[in-house]
This record gives structure tokens, C-alpha cells and sequence, in this order.
């Protein structure tokens, strides 16, 4: 089964709500539309009505029947301020609480926080900083964990890998860069993977020396000690990782190397970097980032993002509502 459909399957809650701040945008627009029209997801934008109005105009979409929250219009808006001063303790007064509801991010995420939203989607238009700071600070992070990532998923008809830290941590440390791979070992389960974890370098089982080839070294060590469960190796080059010849050649013995299908880059840079050469030379389709670690699923979107990535993003968003509402249940 295409990936697109296998997470429609995961939709198994009804009515799950997914926020959208950038509804002016014309590629979010469309995503939340497609939604309305699909019935899986109860789409809601937010953004200026006569804006969404125009953008409707201009690009031909039927906007009959959303649900559409203008800022500074939202019925419970008191609540948010009270509650998002509250969640700040100390760190913000009610004045400025009250303006900060005035960005579309903040109002999507208090949404989500205070349960009139399941999930939310932005970042089409905003900065990665711009869309996730709220969540970092309303939403935090999960018990047990120490930093939010950003994963993409990416697929090529039936190829289908994960990359991380791609979105979020400028420094990273040998813990750090664990951490990642351990959250993403569980994102990849929780979407259907048999996760194989390449912990990538430009040196393969000490090929080369120097400090940031033993940092990843020595994150691949303290993954294996605290989770003897994970397929993890490192450090790998991305031929030893992707390719069995040459993992043969480079890591032979490895259960990873030549089959990895989810890569753990060494920082910031490579991830970014790494995954936008798969997309755009590559001609994969990447989702993401999504953000693993919050306590709530809030995702961002780059702002080269099309409609369809958009819309994807938003499935994936309510894949994790499902999941976070099933974990609620138990
Ligand atoms: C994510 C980012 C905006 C955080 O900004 P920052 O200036 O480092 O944030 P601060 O140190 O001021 O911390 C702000 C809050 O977020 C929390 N925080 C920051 N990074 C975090 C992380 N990775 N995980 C969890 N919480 C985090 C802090 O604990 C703090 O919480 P508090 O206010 O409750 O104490 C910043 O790291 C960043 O810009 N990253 C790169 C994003 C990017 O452009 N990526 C490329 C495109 S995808
Ligand atoms: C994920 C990402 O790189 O976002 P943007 O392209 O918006 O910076």
C-alpha cells in the first residue's frame, strides 16, 4: 500500500482536529480544504477572513462550510490568556500574553494546548523559529525527554526513509545526537517502519579521527547501552549505510550497514542540508519536519513546501493525534 494511503488507515479516531495559522496561504488553504472534502480531518485556519476570502478568489477554492478563527476573534481567547500566563509561570503577564495571542502560532498552539485542537500544522509562511518556539514553550517536551527534533519522512514511489535532526537543535552532543535517534527509532515504528539506524559521519568504523567522528561514535555506544533493542550502527558513511557492497567493503558484519533505512545526521547542517539534496536531485518526496518529543503534535512545514507536502503533513499530524489520544486511553 502507497505510504499516503497506509496513513489514512491510521486516522481511527473521528473528528480529529488539525490547526492551521497560515490560512491565507494558498498551499494550506488547499490542504485544509482537501480535508473538509475527505471527512477524515476536521480542518480549522486561522488568519484574516477576507484574506482567506481573497486567496479563495485568486486560486479557485471552494471555501464553503470551514471553519475559519480570525485573531483576536477567538471565542474562548480569555481562556487562552489565563491558561498560556499560567503555563508561563511568571515568564509572561497577562498584557503580553493577551498581544502574543495576536500571532497566529501562538493562538494555534494555545488552541492545541487547551484541547480545542488535536494537532497543528505551520510553517509554509513562518520561520522553523517562528512556528515552534510556542510549542517549546506551551507545549514541552515529553517525560523522558531532553530535545524536541524534526524528522522528515521521505518516499520515491516504494522507497520510504526517515532523516533526523533535520529542523531543530543547533548544538548537538553525543547525548543529544542519541536522543535523536532513539525518538526517532519510535516516530519510525509508530509509522509503520522496522526501523535500521545509520548514525552517519564522513568516517565508517574509524576510518578517519577526529572529535566529531567520536562524538557520533559515542552516541551509537549510548544508544546500544540504553536500548539494546534498537538496529543501530555507526559511525557509517552514507554509501556503508545505503549500499551492501560497500558495506561489505567499509562495516563488514554490520546488521545495519548496506540496509539502513533511517539516518541519524551529526548536526544541523548535514540534516538540512542532506535532506533537501534527496528532494530537490533526488525527486523524493519529503514530509516533515515533524517534531518528535512534544507532548502534543505540532508540525512544521518549509516554506518551499507545496500543496501536497502540506496536506501530507497535516495526515501525519493527525496520525500522531490518534496515536496520542489512544496512548490518553489506556
Ligand atoms: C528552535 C529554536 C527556535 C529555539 O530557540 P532558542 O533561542 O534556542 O530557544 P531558547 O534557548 O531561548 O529557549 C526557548 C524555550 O524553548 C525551549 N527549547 C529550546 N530548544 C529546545 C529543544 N530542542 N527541545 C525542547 N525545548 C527547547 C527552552 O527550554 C526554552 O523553554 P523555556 O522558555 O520554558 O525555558 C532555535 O534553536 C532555532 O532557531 N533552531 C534552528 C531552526 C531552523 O532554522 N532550522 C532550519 C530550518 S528547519
Ligand atoms: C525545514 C526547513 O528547512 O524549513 P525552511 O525551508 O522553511 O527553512
Amino acid at each position: 500500500m502507497a505510504f499516503i494511503e497506509y496513513l489514512r488507515t491510521r486516522i481511527t479516531h473521528k473528528g480529529i482536529r488539525i490547526v492551521f495559522p497560515e490560512g491565507e496561504d494558498p498551499r494550506v488553504l488547499w490542504a485544509a480544504v482537501e480535508h473538509q472534502k475527505e471527512g477524515l480531518v476536521h480542518p480549522i485556519v486561522i488568519g484574516f477572513k477576507n484574506e482567506i476570502e481573497a486567496t479563495a478568489k485568486r486560486e479557485n477554492i471552494d471555501i464553503s462550510g470551514l471553519e475559519i478563527v480570525e485573531v483576536g476573534q477567538f471565542e474562548h481567547n480569555d481562556e487562552l490568556v489565563e491558561k498560556f500566563v499560567e503555563r508561563r509561570k511568571g515568564k509572561i503577564d497577562e498584557t503580553r500574553a493577551r498581544a502574543q495571542l495576536h500571532d497566529p502560532n501562538y493562538l494555534g498552539t494555545m488552541m492545541v494546548y487547551a484541547g480545542y485542537a488535536d494537532g497543528m500544522v505551520s510553517g509554509a509562511v513562518h520561520t522553523t523559529g517562528q512556528t515552534i518556539l510556542p510549542a517549546l514553550q506551551i507545549i514541552k517536551t515529553k517525560k523522558g525527554v531532553n530535545r524536541v527534533s524534526g524528522v522528515f519522512i521521505l518516499f520515491r514511489g516504494k522507497e520510504c526513509y526517515l532523516m533526523a535532526d533535520c529542523a531543530i537543535n543547533t548544538e548537538m552532543d553525543a547525548p543529544t545526537l542519541a536522543e535523536v535517534a532513539v525518538t526517532t527509532d519510535e516516530a519510525a515504528k509508530q509509522f509503520g517502519f522496522d526501523p535500521k539506524i545509520a548514525m552517519l559521519s564522513f568516517s565508517t568504523k574509524g576510518s578517519a579521527k577526529s572529535d566529531t567522528v567520536k562524538k557520533v561514535e559515542v552516541a551509537t555506544y549510548l544508544v546500544k547501552e540504553s536500548h539494546p533493542e534498537i538496529k543501530v550502527d555507526g559511525e557509517l558513511q552514507f554509501d556503508a549505510a545505503i549500499d551492501p557492497e560497500v558495506a561489505k567493503k567499509k562495516a563488514p558484519g554490520s546488521d545495519v550497514a548496506g540496509q539502513a533505512n533511517v539516518f541519524i545526521f551529526p548536526n544541523l547542517e548535514c540534516g538540512n542540508i542532506g535532506y533537501k539534496i534527496a528532494q530537490r536531485l533526488g525527486g523524493f518526496t519529503a514530509i516533515g519536519p515533524i517534531l518528535q518529543g512534544l507532548n502534543m503534535p505540532v508540525n512544521d512545514l518549509s516554506r518551499g513546501c507545496t500543496k501536497e507536502e502540506t496536506y501530507q503533513l497535516s495526515l501525519i499530524t493527525a496520525v500522531q493525534a490518534c496515536i496520542a489520544k489512544d496512548e490518553q486511553e489506556k
